[in-house]
């Protein structure tokens, strides 16, 4: 039998693999850290690639792992590149918050170069471009213009209930509802109003265009959750594969309707103090990104802001909101003592509810949402990447460990599974809002409840989330208790293929209307 030179370099390219897959896998072993057994060169995660297993639940296995259960952190691979898994809140704290300037960056990344929306983005962008961009998106989202976005949230509240109350009746004064589309059809309209200044009509027609092109971004079907994961899991890929982080008529889409509304105003000089307003500004200003290239604030990269907005906000808020809705379903006790505090708001205040009110006098209504956030956490894991300045030898994690973080390793914080770990919440399967009641908020430690993230980085829309969660809660309360349905499932069970927490069951309840009595 004669080899041909093909042959040789096929076993030499499969030799070679092998050997490099051998060598990342004992990284850890070498490094003395703890560490999951994963498959050479596939790493530990291809089970959620291939979505065989919810991210949320995989990472609470590995979290959970006999062989890291006791550690501080643990390493596991990502294909052939190592990432640590940060385990101890003390740790979290250090590298997230007090040496947050290391761990800045996302790991996760989009092409610079043919996917300048997916790019430029406050998500995804890398320091210094992150601070800089922070800080000009930063005054769209204060109390000042919350405050001035309530009424229009509130009117979407009111569509909401009409949108209910147009539902046939199953019984007298009985309607079922399924929450997910319900609150994703909310909040859509919530930002399109408060954000772009446009009456997106989603409660009114499922079919409306606002509401098609958002499904699309989390429209987990194979190519798109694998196309998700590839930005999470594979970003070295990401260009060579031409991937884009919005679907390619989503970006279309988002492109037309915030550069139509930027023409419009600035033909008319209309006004509304809004986001777009924000973007003219920048744009009219000749705001710019970067140091040395100085980037303008404009054209695609304006459109970026508008549509990250809309990506991070809908899909987010409306997971919290429909969870909440499922939980209150649930534990009718714990509606009772909510509509109780809202019967006493609508008393004190009737329907103008005031901004603040929101904020002090309605402590119960914040711990049901604090609580659901903690059980249902929008994302398993917030990431960083170690960046470093040139010629550093690595960042040190004494004295937890002699263990030295190379260069730009990932690092995976598992929110998910933090939040249901009993040595930090007892009972963590229990929904109970009185852990977040005042006597018992000391009893939460630092860097073990981390809904929106944690540091520098963290969520810049947290306080817009919550108060449109609030408002919805407050309108739906208000006018409908809601009761179990026979189809409200009984245990919830997690999407394979989605990145967000997103349950493969419908959430499904009646709607009983019993006034609160304005
Ligand atoms: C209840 C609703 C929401 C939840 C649970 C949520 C959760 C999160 C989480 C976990 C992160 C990652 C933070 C980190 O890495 O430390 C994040 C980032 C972000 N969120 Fe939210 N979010 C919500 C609503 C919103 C809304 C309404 C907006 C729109 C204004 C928004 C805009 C953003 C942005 C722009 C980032 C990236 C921030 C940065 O990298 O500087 N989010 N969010």
């Amino acid at each position: 039998m004669q080899l041909e030179v093909s042959d040789i370099l096929y076993t030499l390219a499969i030799l070679l693999i092998g050997y490099l897959g051998w060598r990342k896998h004992n990284y850890w072993n070498r490094v003395g850290v703890p560490y999951v057994l994963e498959i050479p060169i596939i790493g530990n995660f291809s089970t959620i690639f291939l979505q065989r297993h919810s991210n949320f639940e995989y990472i609470e296995h590995i979290y959970h792992h006999a062989r890291t259960r006791e550690s501080d952190f643990f390493g596991v691979n990502i294909f052939t590149r190592p990432a640590l898994v940060l385990r101890n809140p003390d740790l979290i704290k250090k590298l997230t918050c007090t040496d947050a300037i290391r761990f800045i960056n996302r790991q996760m990344c989009a092409d610079r170069f043919h996917d300048s929306i997916g790019y430029y983005n406050l998500i995804m962008i890398r320091d210094p471009h992150w601070k800089q961009l922070r800080g000009f998106l930063s005054p769209a989202v204060t109390s000042a213009k919350l405050k001035r976005m309530q009424p229009l949230i509130e009117q979407v509240g009111a569509d909401m209930v009409a949108s209910l109350d147009a539902l046939p009746e199953l019984r007298e004064r009985v309607r079922e509802t399924e929450f997910k589309e319900l609150c994703a059809r909310f909040t859509t309209d919530v930002i399109a109003s408060t954000f772009f200044g446009i009456q997106a009509n989603c409660l009114q027609d499922e079919n409306s265009e606002f509401r098609y092109y958002g499904r699309k971004i989390f429209d987990y079907g194979p190519v798109r959750g694998m196309t998700m994961a590839a930005f999470f899991f594979a970003p070295e890929l990401v260009p060579y594969l031409r991937l884009k982080l919005f679907p390619r008529d989503t970006e279309a889409f988002l492109k037309a309707i915030i550069e139509q509304e930027i023409a419009r105003r600035e033909k008319t000089g209309a006004s509304r103090g809004d986001f777009i307003d924000s973007m003219i500004a920048l744009k009219n200003n000749n705001a710019t990104l970067g140091v040395t290239e100085k980037i303008p604030l404009k054209g695609d990269i304006l459109v970026a802001q508008a549509a990250t907005f809309y990506m991070a906000s809908f899909e987010t808020t409306s997971s919290v909101l429909s969870f909440a809705l499922y939980e209150l379903t649930k534990n009718p006790q714990v509606q009772a003592q909510l509509r109780d505090e809202i019967r006493l708001i609508i008393r004190k205040y009737g329907q103008d509810i005031p901004y603040e009110a929101y904020a002090n006098e309605m402590p119960y209504l914040g711990m049901v949402i604090s609580e659901t956030a903690r059980l249902y956490p929008v994302l398993p894991f917030i990431e960083r990447q170690c960046t470093l300045p040139e010629g550093s030898t690595g960042y040190k994690l004494e004295p937890f460990h002699d263990y030295v973080i190379p260069n730009h390793m990932p690092v995976l914080i598992p929110i998910y599974a933090i939040h249901r770990d009993p040595k930090y919440f007892p009972n963590p399967e229990k929904f109970d809002p009185e852990r977040f009641s005042k006597e018992n908020l000391d009893q939460i430690q630092p860097c073990t409840y981390m809904p929106f993230g944690v540091g520098p980085r963290t969520c810049l829309g947290s306080h817009f989330g919550t108060l449109q969660i609030k408002i919805a809660l407050v309108k739906l309360l208000t006018k409908y208790r809601i009761d179990r349905a026979a189809s409200t499932p009984e245990v919830l069970t997690y999407r394979k293929n989605a990145f967000t927490l997103n349950s493969n069951e419908g959430l499904y309840a009646e709607l009983v209307e019993d006034g609160l009595g304005m």
